[in-house]
């Protein structure tokens, strides 16, 4: 399996110390994609890969599947055009399919192609969870609240908590590109984008992404929290989020599916 990664950052370089230098999946990174040079020609020397900032000379390249790991915007412009041009499709920005017409139309494409598209659970869990309950549609209320320290979120001079946001996540996700595609992922697992509710809050006492999960419907109720470890990297991402990219990539044509 070749894969090529879009973005040049913090994700991408975990997946291209794993995948080329540790072989932790069976297939090798081949070509990079992005827009930052002095990055993208780094990562190719370090990592033995190719860099391209041409977006036609990267998915005309040996590719077998794509990983989007850059932003939003990037997931937005390139999802189609990847599986248009015959590569399966990994994404960690999934954010980009808040708008329902869009992840039809990545849908239709998929299809019409014979491609598979991804969407891994990133930085949270439970998102099977959320399928089961809302199988016959009695999943009611759904809530993520979101911790992470002021600098995640861009502030700074920050000492006690502040809540930055609570409404649905389709306005969340606008609001928090980088900090909350976990809540896009758990609106398309269970109720959408306008049901789903988010709260994001600066917490200057946390030094690990925090995600509280809440749902309830006729299966019962649940209230989940996890206490994400940052990334070296970057610490707005969690290491969960990266490793959910590798394990997506690990199971690739297994003919038995898990959750
Ligand atoms: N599903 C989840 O749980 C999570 C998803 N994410 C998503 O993954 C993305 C990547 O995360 P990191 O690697 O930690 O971020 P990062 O900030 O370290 O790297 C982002 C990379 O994307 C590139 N990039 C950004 N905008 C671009 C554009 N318009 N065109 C071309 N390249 C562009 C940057 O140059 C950089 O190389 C985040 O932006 C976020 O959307 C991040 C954390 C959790
Ligand atoms: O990594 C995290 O904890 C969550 C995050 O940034 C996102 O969902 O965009």
């Amino acid at each position: 399996m070749n894969i090529g990664i879009m973005g040049t950052g913090n994700i991408a370089e975990y997946l291209l110390k794993s995948i080329n230098k540790e072989k932790q999946v069976t297939g090798i990174v081949t070509a990079v994609f992005g827009r930052n040079q002095a990055a993208g020609k780094g990562l190719a020397e370090t990592y033995q890969t190719r860099f391209y900032r041409d977006f036609n000379s990267f998915i005309k390249s040996d590719i077998d599947i794509v990983v989007e790991a850059a932003a939003v915007e990037v997931a937005a412009a390139y999802s189609v055009p990847v599986l248009e041009n015959g590569k399966d499709l990994i994404v960690s920005s999934v954010g980009a399919f808040a708008d329902g017409g869009f992840l039809e139309n990545v849908r239709e494409t998929a299809k019409d192609h014979g491609r598979t598209v991804h969407l891994p659970s990133g930085a949270v869990g439970g998102l099977d969870l959320l399928k089961s309950a809302n199988a016959l549609g009695g999943l009611e209320k759904v809530m993520i609240t979101t911790r992470k320290s002021p600098a995640s979120l861009g502030l700074e001079g920050i000492s006690e908590e502040k809540r930055l946001f609570d409404g649905p996540a389709g306005e969340a996700i606008r609001e928090f590109p980088k900090n909350v595609n976990v809540a896009l992922a758990l609106s398309l697992a269970g109720i959408g984008t306008e049901k789903t509710r988010v709260r994001v809050i600066a917490d200057p006492s946390v030094e690990r992404n925090t995600h509280t999960i809440e749902a309830e419907g006729s299966f019962g109720n649940i209230k989940t929290t996890i206490e994400n470890l940052p990334m070296p990297g970057n610490p707005k991402t969690s290491y969960l989020a990266a490793l959910s990219v590798l394990a997506a990539l690990k199971n690739q044509g297994n003919p038995v599916v898990i959750g």
